[in-house]
Formats: structure tokens, C-alpha cells, sequence
């Protein structure tokens, strides 16, 4: 009997990675994908075992994508621990991991090798081409973030061109981006199955983060409001209440009274994320953002979501 494999394959280049997926194509296997940019929770690892139930092999990706950062916010900073996530990754079952050094062209002597927006290279054989999902980009995180979703859709069009996966899966903590990704798979043909899966909390209910890292440990206590609140609003709703205004306002209220600084708490449709006004008439994304001051600098973006569920007549 074969002994059990004790690292797991890392992959850093994408002819490489390109060349394992055909291998495995040709072997009559099916691929799942988990993209992700590291420092991996258990939010994670449900992703990788949704992707083992829905697939033969899977392929996690770790890569801190620069384009959907702006040169203000933490990619300099960003959480970052390669050993402890392959380690993570072998014991989920995961069969290999790909962590690209870059997946822009890089300009010999001209690029700073950034590609963060705002300190691009402006060498005229640089990066250009980017994926837009026109509409579903602009509101909620895209509406903070106005480079985001260019930087998410392009990175991510990029690894399934590499990876060639069957199914590819994504959490729903991140919800704006799973629309995204599957509005962006259905109208340019991408010939992968999108999985969307429910967010893992920790224990308290805070939605499971690679970010919270950066939490004081004040912040952390303090943040706890975000997931209450939205706990709060499932109730009312499922008591009945109809007003998202009215809805939206208390639940922002209620993370600025922690000290919480909110970023946006908004009520959407559930599936094309256009505003709504009653939320009797059908399911309606409660979608959160708020900053919680971070224990190194500035602060921490946290974001949180639910589906609520309109009161049975
Ligand atoms: N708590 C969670 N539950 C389910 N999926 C999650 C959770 N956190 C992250 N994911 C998913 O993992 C994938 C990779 O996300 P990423 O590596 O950015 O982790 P993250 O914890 O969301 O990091 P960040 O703190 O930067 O938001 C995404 O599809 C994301 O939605
Ligand atoms: C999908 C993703 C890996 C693209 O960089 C990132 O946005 C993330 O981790 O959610
Ligand atoms: N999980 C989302 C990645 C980001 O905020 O950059």
C-alpha cells in the first residue's frame, strides 16, 4: 500500500499548472478549484471539501491578487502564511496547490511588479486587458471599491483559463463576488459549474476571515455587533417586518453604537442585487461593511451578509 503523501505538490508556474489539469484530464478525472489568497480558516476548508464532493481532484490557489487592491488599502500588509496553509491544505485532501510568484506580464526593468491600482507600470507592454461585469460591480463592496470587481473578475477569468477546472467554489461570505463570478461565467461561456457555499462563523458568530487577524483585541469583542445585528434583522423579518429602510438604519445603528464605523448596510434582491423597498415580496440580501480599527494600522474592513427570508403569509 502506498504510504500517505506528507506535502502536498506545489505548483508556482501556470505552464505547470496547465500541464497537471491536462494530465488529469486525460485520465478521465474531473477538477474542482478553490481560488483563495491565503492565510486559509475553516471558512476555507469548506470550500475545498464542498469542491472533493463535487470533483475527483482539487486544485487550491494562494495568490494576493494585486489588481483588486487600491494603493490605499492592505495588500502590503496583507496576512500571509504559505507553510501552514499547504500543511492545512494536504489535510483537507487537497491534491495540489498553485502559488503563481505572478499572473501579470511582467516588463523586465520597467515594472515594479505591483500591479496594484494606482502604482501600475505605465510601460506600454504592460498588463491592459481586464474582465468588467458591467452593472453587477458598481453597488455594495464595488461601490467602496471601485477597482474590486475589475481586479476579482480578471484574476479569477485568469486561473479558470489556467486551471480548466470542471467546478470552482466560492463563499458566500463574500456574496457580491459570487454573483459576480457566476454572472461573468454564464455570459462569456465559461464551461465551469459555480458553487456558491454558506459562510462558516466562528464560534461567537463572526463570519470566518483571514482579516480578523488584524483585529485589536478590543475590535475583536467590539465587532461581535456585526453578526448580531444581522441576526436581529432575521428575526424581525421573520416577524413580519416589511420596511428594509427602516431595517437598514437600525441594524447600522447598532454597529456604529459598538464603535464600529459602517461602511454600507444595504438591502438588495437576493439574486441581481437591485435596491428594494418591501421585504415581504421576496428574499432579500441584507448585505453589511464596517471598519473596526486593526491592531497594526488603520483598520479592518469587515464585511457579512444574509438571505432573509420573507415572513410566511
Ligand atoms: N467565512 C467564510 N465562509 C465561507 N467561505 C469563505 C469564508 N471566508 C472566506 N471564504 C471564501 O474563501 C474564498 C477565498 O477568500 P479569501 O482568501 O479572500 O479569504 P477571506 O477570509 O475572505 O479573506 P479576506 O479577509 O481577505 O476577506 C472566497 O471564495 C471567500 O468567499
Ligand atoms: C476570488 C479571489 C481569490 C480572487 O483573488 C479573492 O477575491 C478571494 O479570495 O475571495
Ligand atoms: N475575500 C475578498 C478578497 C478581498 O477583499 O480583497
Amino acid at each position: 500500500m502506498e504510504a500517505p503523501a506528507t506535502t502536498i505538490p506545489v505548483l508556482t508556474s501556470k505552464e505547470e499548472m496547465r500541464a497537471w489539469s491536462r494530465a488529469q484530464k486525460k485520465k478521465g478525472k474531473t477538477i474542482g478549484f478553490v481560488p483563495t489568497m491565503g492565510y486559509l480558516h475553516e471558512g476555507h476548508i469548506s470550500l475545498v471539501s464542498a469542491a472533493r464532493e463535487r470533483a475527483d481532484v482539487v486544485v487550491a490557489s494562494i495568490y494576493v491578487n494585486p489588481t483588486q487592491f487600491s494603493a490605499n488599502e492592505d495588500f502590503d500588509v496583507y496576512p500571509r502564511d504559505p507553510e501552514a496553509d499547504r500543511r492545512k491544505l494536504l489535510e483537507a485532501g487537497c491534491s495540489v496547490v498553485f502559488e503563481p510568484e505572478s499572473l501579470y506580464h511582467i516588463v523586465e526593468g520597467a515594472d515594479d511588479g505591483s500591479n496594484v491600482v494606482g502604482r501600475e507600470s505605465g510601460h506600454p507592454d504592460a498588463h491592459e486587458t481586464f474582465v468588467q461585469v458591467e452593472k453587477l460591480q458598481l453597488p455594495l463592496c464595488g461601490g467602496s471599491r471601485p477597482h474590486f470587481f475589475r481586479g476579482v473578475a480578471t484574476i479569477v477569468a485568469k486561473l479558470f483559463h489556467i486551471v480548466e477546472p470542471d467546478v470552482a467554489v466560492f463563499g458566500r461570505k463574500d456574496y457580491q463576488q459570487w454573483r459576480v463570478i457566476t454572472r461573468m461565467v454564464r455570459d462569456l461561456d465559461f464551461p465551469i459549474e459555480i458553487v456558491g457555499m454558506p459562510i462558516a462563523r466562528e464560534a461567537d458568530g463572526l463570519a470566518m476571515s483571514s482579516r480578523n487577524a488584524r483585529l485589536s483585541a478590543e475590535s475583536r469583542a467590539a465587532c461581535l455587533a456585526i453578526p448580531r445585528a444581522v441576526k436581529w434583522a432575521e428575526a424581525e423579518v421573520g416577524r413580519g417586518a416589511g420596511d428594509a429602510g427602516a431595517l437598514a438604519s437600525e441594524v447600522a445603528a447598532r454597529i456604529e453604537a459598538a464603535g464600529g464605523k459602517v461602511d454600507y448596510v444595504e438591502l438588495r434582491h437576493a439574486e441581481h442585487l437591485q435596491p428594494v423597498t418591501d421585504l415581504r415580496a421576496q428574499p432579500t440580501l441584507l448585505a453589511v461593511a464596517a471598519h473596526f480599527p486593526a491592531r497594526d494600522r488603520g483598520t479592518v474592513r469587515l464585511i457579512d451578509n444574509t438571505v432573509l427570508q420573507p415572513a410566511a403569509a
